[in-house]
């Protein structure tokens, strides 16, 4: 009884740290934009403790400092820069910042989006869709094509988008939005391809329902919540950090044979495009 405890305590401790090896990202420098609160808060965090040297960013520099702090107090190598992602200088100095101070690039996580409009599909503006498809989509791009030079120096690397359940069905008064986070799922799809014989992966998370400043309208009142849950499997809201750990699994050893994909994580949410 005793040495066959101890064979299965030695076995799930193999296991548990070939898990650990598997997901080991040190020595990797991981890009999260839009990554002092919410999602990408939780991604770089994710990765962070896995090993990564994080470069956070966002539009704030008080954000980005107060992230920076955060995170370092969790022993946590990070290194902190405002960016817009909508502005090609932004962009760059984003990039090239990593590479001179980090020493490279190997990771993505363009997780940056807005929605400035809410209402009938049919009301919103050209200004409405340039801005959401120059943040949500074009930038997300933009950033891919400069930073995946990068990754393939180092002999490969792993791009994630974050797109949304709402990207499989638009969302009621947030046409405009959701059809940037189905764009995503193809821009995945038609990027896959082209990267993996760089050894560069790219897949992409669909959030559901995420407790975030961006999605208090959602989840403010009680009986909103409600009918949401309704919807779903396991009843409750997400969490960032939910979606930060299936972030990270993307970008581990662990997923190295997945490219060109999304994962759904919605709770249980029907998903179909
Ligand atoms: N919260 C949800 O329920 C949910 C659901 C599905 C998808 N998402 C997606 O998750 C991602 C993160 O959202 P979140 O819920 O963590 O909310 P969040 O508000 O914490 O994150 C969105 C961030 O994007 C930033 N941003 C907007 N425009 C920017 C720009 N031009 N340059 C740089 N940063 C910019 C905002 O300042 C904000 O910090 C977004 O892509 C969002 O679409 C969220």
């Amino acid at each position: 009884m005793y040495r066959r405890v101890t064979r299965c305590l030695l076995t799930s401790h193999i296991t548990g740290r070939r898990m650990m090896s598997q997901q080991n990202l040190h020595g990797k420098v991981a890009i999260v934009t839009a990554s002092t609160d919410g999602i990408g808060l939780a991604a770089a965090r994710a990765l962070g403790h896995r090993g990564a040297h994080v470069v956070v960013s966002s539009r704030r520099k008080g954000n980005v400092e107060n992230a920076v702090a955060l995170l370092q107090s969790e022993n946590i190598q990070v290194t902190g820069t405002t960016c817009n992602v909508g502005k090609r200088e932004d962009r760059e100095s984003l990039v090239n910042m990593a590479v001179e101070q980090c020493g490279g690039v190997d990771i993505l996580v363009s997780n940056a989006a807005v929605n400035p409009f809410f209402g009938n599909i049919m009301d919103s503006t050209e200004e409405v869709w340039d801005k959401i498809l120059d943040v949500n989509v074009k930038a997300a791009f933009l950033l891919t094509k400069l930073t995946t030079p990068h990754m393939e120096r180092r002999g490969g690397g792993s791009v994630v988008f974050v797109s949304s359940v709402a990207g499989y069905q638009p969302m009621q008064g947030l046409g405009p939005y959701s059809v940037s986070k189905t764009a995503l799922l193809g821009l995945t799809r038609a990027l896959a391809p082209e990267l993996a014989h760089n050894n560069i992966r790219v897949n992409c998370v669909a959030p559901g329902v995420i407790k975030t400043q961006f999605s208090s309208a959602l989840w403010h009142n009680e009986d909103i919540v409600e009918e949401f849950k309704k919807q779903l499997s396991i009843k409750r809201l997400g969490t960032p950090e939910d979606v930060a750990g299936v972030i990270a699994f993307l970008c581990s050893e662990e997923a190295a044979y997945i490219t060109g994909e999304t994962i759904t994580v919605t709770g249980g949410m029907s998903c179909r495009l």
